[in-house]
């Protein structure tokens, strides 16, 4: 049996979880109830489809881009590398900012000393396109961040978004690395099969390799 730790990189889902400014509140409510006479409890949510942890579609960033049912989930399961970028300064992270990545298909990004749960940070670390370019010219296919998005809030061109769709890669947010230290992990953290959808919520873990 393996005994390998797996580490929760998700947030919870909950009312009270902090949103893109301006962007729906999460809800959630039981539509029925035991206690009032239902044989079982049933929930009924209302949400962003950025909310918590998630995985952007291409249809979020390119009109033509594929929808969260459509696209291919192998970029969201395999072996990962997690980077320490709690250091950076200057609102991006640049290529000068990279360790030596080696030869892996997917990075995630820790820029949080500890993962705002319970307030909204607008000052939060991106990324530089010109980092994505680099990523993807040594191969990586996925990149995933602890921030709410790889570009900062008041961007209005969207350059980091591009430069992933212009190398088809794939993007997680809102991922929570507290508890991660920097080095490799099997990643599993598959967006959930919306029809149309521009993103999907994501379970997201890390398991130590073997
Ligand atoms: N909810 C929004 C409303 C308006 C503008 C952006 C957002 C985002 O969620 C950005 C995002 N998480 C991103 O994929 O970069
Ligand atoms: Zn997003
Ligand atoms: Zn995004």
């Amino acid at each position: 049996m393996s005994t390998r730790r797996i580490i929760d990189i998700s947030q919870t889902l909950r009312p009270d979880l902090p949103v893109w400014p301006g962007d729906t509140e999460f809800a959630f409510e039981r539509s029925w109830r035991m206690e009032e006479g239902s044989p079982v409890n049933v929930g009924r949510m209302t949400m962003s489809t950025h909310s918590g942890t998630h995985g952007d579609a291409p249809l979020h960033y390119a009109a033509d881009g594929l929808d969260a049912a459509s696209m291919d989930i192998t970029p969201y399961v395999g072996e990962c590398l997690v980077i320490d970028a709690r250091a950076v300064t200057g609102g991006t992270i640049d290529i000068g900012d990279l360790p030596d990545i080696g030869h892996i298909d997917r990075v995630l990004f820790r820029t949080f000393e500890r993962f705002p749960h319970d307030e909204w940070v607008s000052d939060f670390t991106a990324i530089a396109p010109e980092t994505i370019d680099w990523l993807a010219a040594q191969g990586v296919r996925l990149v995933g961040t602890d921030a709410p998005s790889v570009d900062p809030q008041d961007s209005k061109t969207m350059n980091a978004h591009k430069a992933v769709h212009a190398a088809d890669m794939r993007i997680l947010e809102g991922l929570v690395l507290d508890d991660v230290e920097e080095g490799r992990y099997e990643l599993i953290a598959l967006p959930l099969k919306i029809g149309g959808g521009d993103a999907g919520l994501t379970r997201a873990i890390l398991r130590e390799l073997a």
